[in-house]
């Protein structure tokens, strides 16, 4: 089920974010929040955003022990985003307790809540390398992905390369968020399972998040616009 194309705004400031969306003027966008730019400008980046009806991923990828993940999802309720996320890594318990705090925390509809399975940055060789973790990194996105589900989540982060096996195992509607996203032009930087956004399309990712190949172009608008049209078969916003 394809829904969203989602920009992360990974800038230091505001004012990198304003000189940004001065581009998109004509209407909202889905964004993402990153730590980057929470880290810096705290919640108050939260409120302005929505103040300008941009849609948000608040994607602070929460890792620690129950009781702290779910007061933290708690708080992180009130800002009102649409989407946010936690490391699968931190166990069941832990998902489900930040399931929990974020229920508790809503006003209204909770955001959906999604779990990092293995980061796009990862290769396989690498991850069993530096995490000692000894299986195909497809079993491990499955097995993450299982539990996030079984935890009562509504999706995970994966690459789009995973995004076939999840829907066949849990289910299309089962939200397979997509980073890792690339034109062919573009460098892929820190990226490892990198994909462009026509790919991710055609393996079924739900939504795909872009930074660098849109925010890191000479004409971020002409970026999205291209990013678009590959990812809808669609030539604007
Ligand atoms: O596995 C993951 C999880 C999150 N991300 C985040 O997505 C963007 C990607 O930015 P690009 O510039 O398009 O590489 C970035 O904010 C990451 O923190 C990810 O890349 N992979």
């Amino acid at each position: 089920m394809k829904q969203d194309l989602i920009v992360a705004l990974d800038f230091p400031t505001k004012k990198e974010v304003d000189t940004f969306l001065s581009h998109f003027d004509d209407g909202p966008l889905f964004v993402k929040v990153g730590m980057e730019l929470f880290y810096q400008e705290g919640p108050s980046i939260i409120e302005d955003l929505k103040k300008r009806n941009h849609r948000i991923f608040l994607d602070l990828k929460l890792h620690d022990i129950p009781n702290t993940v779910y007061q933290a999802m708690k708080g992180l309720a009130n800002l009102g985003v649409d989407l946010t996320n936690v490391h699968a890594a931190g166990g069941c318990e832990m998902m489900k307790a930040a399931l929990e705090g974020l229920t508790a925390g809503s006003l209204g509809e909770r955001p959906a809540l999604i779990a990092v399975t293995q980061l796009t940055s990862m290769s396989e060789e690498r991850m069993k390398k530096d995490l000692l973790i000894d299986q195909a990194l497809n079993d491990v996105v499955l097995h993450y992905a299982s539990n996030a589900k079984e935890s009562g989540l509504d999706g995970v982060v994966c690459s789009a390369y995973e995004a076939p096996m999840l829907n066949s195992a849990l289910g299309e509607s089962f939200l397979k968020v997509t980073p890792g996203i690339r034109l062919a032009s573009s460098s892929n930087d820190d990226q490892v399972r990198v994909v462009t956004p026509k790919e991710a399309s055609r393996l079924g990712s739900s939504s795909i998040v872009v930074g660098r190949s849109i925010t890191g172009a000479s004409d971020p608008r002409k970026a999205y616009e291209e990013v678009n049209e590959q990812w809808r078969g669609v030539a604007k916003k």
